[in-house]
């Protein structure tokens, strides 16, 4: 009977239960025993698996977080042949990695080995090379808007220059996703730094307009803190940062995330099926396997970072 061992690497993403739910779902009808791996790919090399099935992993596809746990180990490239022994030993030669740019490249190296292997975007940061959205980023913006309304609820009525980070790691896709859907007056994002005249300039009108600036920034920007200190003692208003941190990375995956994750994962599963490797993208809407050869090492709008 084929096998598929699913693991989840990176930071965790909600909807990445929904996509092993998912993936789960899919394969049992086609007679395919499911496994997962604890902790990423910390737990491949030590042959950390767990038997799944559909029906025990439903009451998770609700939750944020992976509940297959999930690690870093910048030490996976050098320490393959240890994962392949333990693939091997639990006769396994399927797998679905779910993560970021990092964790990609990871089922690269895994494909290059000989296993046939699906890689899924699953990151809140939405920056995966060539992939329109990924698994979690959906329900991070939610998140980071309905907090930067509700900053706002408070600035319209006690002005403040109002900053609110957003994790993004250094990428500016989530902040500026945020900062665009809620009105921002500035987004500072690590991609494009403005000049401190500059924003400045763009604070001043914000506060003429309506007595408060409300800011969105990615954490990657270079001298946050101090840039917003400098802006606030310039512009003469009291500064009031939001760090929501690693909030931002949980709580339920919204629809959009759960109905993305599980696109992903039955498209992936029909790929394994029919023995096809590679990175399975978002591309004009559509999931799109690209091979992991030709993965870019980074995605941003704004040119190579
Ligand atoms: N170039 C690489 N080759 C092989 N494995 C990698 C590579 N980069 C990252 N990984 C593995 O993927 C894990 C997750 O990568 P990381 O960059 O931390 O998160 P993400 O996948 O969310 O971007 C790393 O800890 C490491 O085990
Ligand atoms: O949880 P950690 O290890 O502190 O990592 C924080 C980073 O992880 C993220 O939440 C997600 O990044 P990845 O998906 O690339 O792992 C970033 O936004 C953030 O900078």
């Amino acid at each position: 009977m084929p096998k598929l061992a699913i693991l989840t690497s990176g930071g965790d993403a909600p909807g990445m239960n929904m996509a092993v739910w998912a993936a789960c779902n899919a394969l049992e009808p086609r007679g395919w025993s499911c496994v997962g791996v604890r902790e990423g790919f910390a737990g491949l090399l030590v042959g950390n698996f767990v038997g799944l099935n559909a029906a025990s992993i439903l009451p998770y596809t609700r939750l944020g977080g992976t509940f297959l746990g999930t690690s870093r180990d910048p030490g996976f490239r050098a320490k393959l042949p240890e994962a392949l022994r333990a693939l091997q030993a639990a006769d396994i030669n399927h797998l679905m990695v779910l993560g970021g740019n990092g964790s990609l490249q990871g089922a690269r190296i895994l494909a290059q080995a000989g296993l046939c292997v699906v890689g899924l975007p699953a990151t809140i940061d939405n920056d995966v090379a060539a992939s329109e959205e990924s698994i979690g980023f959906d329900t991070a913006l939610n998140l980071g808007l309905l907090l930067l309304d509700q900053f706002r609820d408070t600035a319209e009525s006690l002005p403040r220059l109002c900053a609110l980070e957003t994790l993004g790691g250094s990428t500016g896709f989530l902040a500026r996703a945020v900062g665009q859907a809620g009105g921002a007056d500035a987004l500072l994002l690590p991609e494009e730094p403005l000049p401190l005249e500059r924003l400045l300039e763009i604070t001043q009108t914000a506060v003429a307009r309506h007595r408060f600036a409300l800011i969105v920034a990615s954490e990657g920007y270079p001298g946050l803190e101090a840039t917003l200190e400098a802006l606030s003692e310039r512009v003469g208003l009291r500064l009031r940062f939001a760090r929501p941190s690693h909030t931002l990375r949980g709580g339920r995956p919204s629809a959009r995330d759960r109905l993305l994750a599980r696109v992903l994962a039955e498209a992936g599963v029909e790929h394994l099926a029919n023995h096809r490797s590679g990175a399975l993208l978002i591309q004009q809407g559509q999931p799109v396997l690209v091979p992991f050869e030709q993965l870019e090492p980074y995605k941003t709008p704004f040119g190579q970072v």
